[in-house]
């Protein structure tokens, strides 16, 4: 399966766009503020139904306008076709989702139908930023991989919404503990699905930073909450370690009027050694080099985990992602994404590269103001 049609109407700065891509992809080369980013956004859109920048749908859509459509059209290359679509009214606040033409029964069945991973500048962010890009990161990841995932994340988010409701009017015990059940039920799932998920990457991150870093070692770990959920294995453990770490805040959260343990409080933690062998925070000690470096690694094992998840080779969307990268390191990714046996690669840049991709296959397009040139 690979993107063989992307049709955009008022998004961002795209009127009325259709792209036929071949199966190997393409490189869309423009000046800045032109759309290449709105474009990879547009197709990213259509495998999580939000903006991967952040963005409120409203914003999605190009100004003066109401209403954005976006579709894609996945092909097998022997006539098999599937769309996915997606609209949004900014003045009824509405989405629509479509898969073939009918709308699933929950969004979240439709979630991750392109399969693609985004890689992006700002990818920075999700090692130097807050823990809450890291908690996002990794929902958004494992709401693609995992069934069940997303639920349970929702239904985390609802008991802690009620939990913090009383806590913050100074509730008593009782009234807040009613909700513990649900809270550590669901937050159960998710913590040990994320915990799982990162003990069964951290090798593949090691490996891929240290390649792309040319030889420094870099780390992958799950730092939770509470200490004695870094012990426990499992969901059945981990749910016993929850409710000891609730017990034990429960005086804490009275006095601060929140929930104080749980996966909403959870990080990844990236860490590389120092030149005398002391493990440094990626986030406090790393150099801008080696944060991007870690961001890259991190998309590579969320490509590895969506190549299994869908049984396909990922779609690689690149956003100008070799701009601030030294040359040693863009050419060991782009030597990762030639072992990538062939799969689809749409890349953006602000002007022509040296690099060489999928053999210089890709067809150069041009982009000015919304709309794709192609020869
Ligand atoms: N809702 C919208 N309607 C119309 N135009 C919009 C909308 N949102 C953003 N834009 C326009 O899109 C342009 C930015 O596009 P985009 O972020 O894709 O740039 P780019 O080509 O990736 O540039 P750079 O190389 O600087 O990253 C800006 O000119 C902005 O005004």
């Amino acid at each position: 399966m690979f993107l063989s049609r992307l049709h955009l109407r008022n998004y961002r700065n795209f009127a009325e766009q259709v792209v036929e891509f071949p199966p190997q992809g393409a490189a869309l080369v423009g000046d800045n503020g032109q759309g290449k980013t709105n474009l990879l956004e547009a197709i990213y859109y259509l495998e999580i139904f939000r903006s991967f920048r952040g963005a409120p749908d409203e914003q999605l859509v190009r100004f003066g306008e109401e209403v954005f459509r976006a579709e894609a059209r996945l092909s097998d290359g022997l006539g098999g076709d599937r769309t996915v679509s997606a609209a949004f009214d900014r003045r009824a606040r509405k989405k629509k989702v479509a898969l073939n033409g009918a709308e699933p029964e929950r969004l979240g069945d439709a979630l991750g139908q392109v399969g693609a991973v985004i890689f992006s500048p700002s990818d920075v962010e999700i090692v130097a930023g807050g823990p809450g890009g890291r908690r996002r990161f990794l929902d958004i990841v494992l709401s693609l991989a995992q069934p069940g995932y997303l639920s349970a994340v929702q239904r985390y988010r609802q008991a802690l919404f009620q939990r913090n409701t009383l806590l913050r009017k100074g509730s008593s015990r009782a009234l807040v503990e009613v909700w513990d059940a649900g809270l550590v039920l669901a937050g159960s799932r998710v913590i040990a699905a994320r915990q799982r998920w990162v003990a069964a990457r951290a090798d593949s991150f090691a490996a891929h930073y240290e390649r792309v870093a040319g030889g420094q070692p870099g780390r992958l770990g799950y730092a939770p909450s509470a200490p004695e959920m870094a012990e426990a294995q499992g969901e059945a453990q981990v749910q016993e370690a929850f409710r000891g770490a609730l017990a034990r805040a429960a005086d804490r959260e009275q006095r601060r009027g929140m929930t104080l343990v749980g996966p909403h409080r959870d990080d990844l933690r990236f860490t590389t050694l120092s030149a005398d062998g002391a493990v440094l925070e990626l986030r406090t000690y790393g150099s801008g080099g080696q944060q991007r470096t870690g961001a890259i690694a991190l998309r590579m094992v969320e490509a590895e985990t969506i190549h299994e998840a869908r049984g396909r080779q990922p779609l690689i969307l690149l956003d100008d992602v070799f701009a601030e990268l030294d040359p040693g390191r863009s050419q060991r990714i782009i030597d990762w994404i030639e072992t990538e046996d062939g799969g689809q690669v749409i890349l953006t840049s602000p002007k022509p590269t040296d690099f060489h991709v999928r053999g210089d296959t890709l067809p150069r397009w041009g982009i000015r103001d919304g709309v794709i040139l192609q020869d």
